[in-house]
């Protein structure tokens, strides 16, 4: 029978402002060099919303109104006894403000973009696919990535962790509340 990956729970947050979106370098750990949103694994008796308020608050000391933007699924052949499940969520639409003081932590320093230069050579691979998606807002969306073992150079096959963006595919929400409100 072949191996049944365990899922791990992650959040992840995107700030964004007109004209503009927080993102953090990650400082430790996994990313450790990429700039992402701010996030991190769900623990236990916790919600999903719960997890990524903390998290941002943990990584770069704010708060604020998050609505949900997606979900992304995806393996890596680099840690193949897991599967990995990140619920993404992003400011609420029209706010300009945050409580707390934007901080720098041992794990995230906190950097604004704007929208028209998102330093998608220093993020994950597939963060471009659908990181347009969360900052319009319009609809959720599902996200699928397959991370495999890079095949075009030989040497490489057998360093660890050299995978790449192999397949992906991405599907819009139905999703009745926020069609209403467009209808309107
Ligand atoms: C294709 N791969 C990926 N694409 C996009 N985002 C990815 C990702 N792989 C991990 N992420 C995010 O990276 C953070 C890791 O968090 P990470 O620091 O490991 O978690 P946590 O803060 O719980 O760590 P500690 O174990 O407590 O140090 C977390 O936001 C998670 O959503």
């Amino acid at each position: 029978m072949p191996m049944i990956p365990r899922i791990r729970l992650y959040t992840n947050v995107f700030v964004v402002f007109e004209g503009k979106i927080l993102l953090g370098m990650k400082k430790r750990g996994v990313g450790e060099g990429l700039y992402n949103g701010f996030g991190g694994k769900v623990e236990p008796g916790e919600t999903p919303l719960e997890a990524a308020h903390r998290e941002l608050k943990e990584e770069c000391g704010i708060d604020l109104p998050l609505i949900h933007a997606g979900r992304l699924l995806f393996l890596s052949a680099a840690m193949p006894s897991w599967a990995f499940h990140i619920e993404l969520y992003r400011s609420a639409p029209g706010l300009s403000t945050y409580t707390g003081e934007l901080a720098e932590s041992d794990e995230m320093r906190p950097e604004w973009f704007p929208l028209s230069s998102i330093p998608y050579s220093q993020m994950w691979s597939g963060d471009k696919l659908w990181l347009p998606l969360v900052i319009t807002g319009e609809h959720r969306f599902l996200a699928r990535e397959d991370y495999d073992r890079e095949t075009d150079d030989a040497s490489k096959e057998d360093s660890q962790g050299q995978v790449e963006l192999k397949r992906w595919w991405i599907a819009l929400e139905q999703d009745p509340s926020r069609t209403e409100e467009k209808r309107k």
